[in-house]
Formats: structure tokens, sequence, C-alpha cells
């Protein structure tokens, strides 16, 4: 797979594609993506970090920011509970191997609260209308129903960090569309560059729904192997190929860490069968020569595996 092939794996969208084979002909290049501090790093989350060590491999310098004071105005907790999940969530994005020379973590509020960015949030405010910021923060806002200010004056801040942190590509799931499109719209108009996007597909829960800390419905990153054996064996799985958890797992966890996966089952079955490639899997399972069963113990064998190093770092004392 060459630099550009690794770089767009897995992606649902870049905007735009052009920009980015022009940046990648740079011997520099940078790319962030922003996490609100939360109790635990999902394989949600981990699409995003798959895809900057993909960008890492492929020449990018990687910043992640650990964006406390975002999480305090979505009121995901107090300013100390926040502060002390960043600290958490930094391990756990080195555990799963997201460190090294290339890779920088910044906390929000180390470069948040100084006059330069403080007037570039007010300069974007008198520009931006209420009902666009609104419209951004439709899939990222935490209670809606009655959104605060503290929540409008978020995805211009989210656009001036873009500014702040001098990166040329904003990575982030495809529920971050809006904002990075408003940024691309009125960085511009503050002097500031539009960043290239790129955005990653939201994976489901294994009930079926979006994978979230607040659903209960995820696998985490620092999670015994017991207690994945025990989640994924309750997974939703059904025979579609849309919407399948258990396919995604394999889809986006798996197979970017692993050459083949082994599917494991007795004679009078089929007996074992290696797989080289996800679409060969799906293929496998779409046609029904693979039972649910078996793809999720195959999922689960994979994923185990695949996680093994973070759940030892997270362990060590
Ligand atoms: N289920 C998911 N699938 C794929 N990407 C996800 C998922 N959940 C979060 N992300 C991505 O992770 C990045 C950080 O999101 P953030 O930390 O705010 O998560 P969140 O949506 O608040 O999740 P949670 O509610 O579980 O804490 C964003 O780019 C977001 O798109
Ligand atoms: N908006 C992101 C978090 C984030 C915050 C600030 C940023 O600059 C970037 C990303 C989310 O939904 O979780």
């Amino acid at each position: 797979m060459d630099e550009y092939e690794l770089a767009i794996r897995n992606t649902v969208e870049i905007v735009t594609e052009d920009q980015l084979k022009e940046l990648m002909a740079r011997p520099e290049k940078s790319v962030y993506a922003g996490y609100e501090p939360s109790g635990e790093i999902h394989l949600g989350h981990l699409v995003t970090i798959n895809k900057l060590m993909d960008l890492k491999e492929a020449g990018f310098k990687i910043k992640v920011l650990l964006a406390d004071l975002h999480a305090f105005l979505n009121q995901k907790g107090t300013m100390e509970e926040v502060r002390e999940m960043a600290d958490y969530n930094r391990r756990c994005f080195e555990a799963v191997g997201l460190k090294g020379k290339n890779v920088e973590f910044i906390l929000g509020t180390d470069v948040q609260l100084t006059p330069e960015y403080e007037l570039q949030v007010l300069e974007l405010s008198q520009q931006i209308t209420l009902n666009r910021a609104k419209r951004s923060m439709d899939e990222v806002g935490r209670n809606m129903e009655a959104p605060r200010v503290s929540q409008m004056v978020y995805p211009i801040m989210q656009m001036v960090d873009i500014n702040t942190l001098g990166v040329d590509m904003a990575l982030g799931g495809i529920d971050q569309r809006k904002i990075h499109m408003l940024a691309r719209e009125y960085l511009p108009t503050i002097g500031a560059k539009a960043p290239l996007c790129m955005h990653t597909p939201i994976i489901n829960g294994l009930n079926g729904k979006k994978m979230s800390s607040s659903e209960g419905n995820y696998i985490s990153v620092a999670d015994s192997e017991d207690a994945i054996k025990k989640k994924m064996k309750k997974a939703f799985c059904p025979p579609e190929i849309e919407e399948n958890p258990v396919l995604q797992v394999l889809k986006y966890h798996v197979f970017p860490r692993m050459e083949t996966v082994t599917l494991k089952r007795p004679d009078k079955f089929g007996g074992n069968r290696e797989f080289s490639s996800y679409e060969e899997c799906e293929q496998a399972y779409a046609a029904g020569d693979v039972h649910p069963a078996d793809l999720k113990g195959m999922t689960t064998d994979g994923l185990i595996e695949v996680l093994a190093d973070a759940r030892d770092y997270m362990n060590q004392d």
C-alpha cells in the first residue's frame, strides 16, 4: 500500500482529495484530532486514533488536543474532573501506540486562554449566525434540547484551535463535519488558512446504536480479555452487512493491524478458513458461508490480540 492509499483507507470523506494529494507531496505536513476527555477510550474513538497512526506512518506530524475546556463547555463534567480525565486519556492513546517522535499532546486550557485566542473567537462569533453554530453542534452537543451559550462558543473555539495549532488538516469522525465546514468557510475571513478535513466513519456499539461512553455499549481499549469476550458474546450481529457492529470491529480494528485472520471451526462445519482481507471475509459472510457465531468468535480472538499491548500498558503500575 502506498502512502496515499494508507492515508485514505477507511475514511468516508476528504475535503478535498486534490488538496490532500498536494499536501502529501510536501516534506512537512501536520494533522490534528481533538477529544473531549472521557471516562474510557473506546473502539469508536480508536477509529480516529488508528487513522492518526496511519497518517503518522504516511509522514504527518500528529497533534492530539485533549479538549478539557470543550468537555466542560459541553456539560461533560467540572473543570477538575475533565482535567483528570485528560491525563488518563493521554495514557490510553499512548497505550494503543500513538506516541513517539512525531506525536504531540496538547491540553486545551494550555493554549485556549490567551488574549489572541480570545480575540479570534470574538471576531468569528461576530460573523457566524446562531443558527449555523447551533446546527454544527447537532451531533456533537449534549442535551441540545436546551443548548447553553457555551455550546455555541464550542464550535467557534474548535475553529480557532485549528488556527492556533497551525495544522494543515483536521481529522474527526463524520459527526465533526459541520464544524469543519464552518472552519473552511470562516477561518480565511480572519486571515487564517482553510484547513483540509478528513472524516472517518462512526461505528456502532454492541447494541447497534452509535458507540458512546454514555450508552454503555462500548468496548474500551483497557478492557480485560474476559470483558471483551462477554461483551462480544452479547453483541448484535444481524445477517446484514450494513451497520453490523461485529463486522465494523473486524474492518476498522482487526484487519488494519493483522495480515490474516483465521476462522476456527470444526471440520463438520466447514473447517478452518484463513482470510487475508476484510472484503474477502465480508463476501463470505454475505453469502452465508460464515455463521454469525463463528464471525463473532473470530472477531473476538482478533480484537483480544490487537489490544494486547494496550491492556498490558494500562495495567502497569
Ligand atoms: N462511535 C464512534 N465511532 C467513530 N468515531 C467516534 C465515535 N465516537 C466518537 N468518535 C470520534 O472520536 C472523536 C472524539 O470524540 P469525543 O471524544 O467527543 O467522543 P464522544 O462523541 O463524546 O464520545 P463519548 O460520548 O463516547 O465520549 C471525534 O472525532 C468523534 O467523531
Ligand atoms: N468536537 C470534538 C472534540 C474537539 C474539541 C476541540 C477541537 O479543536 C477538536 C475536537 C468532539 O465531538 O468530541
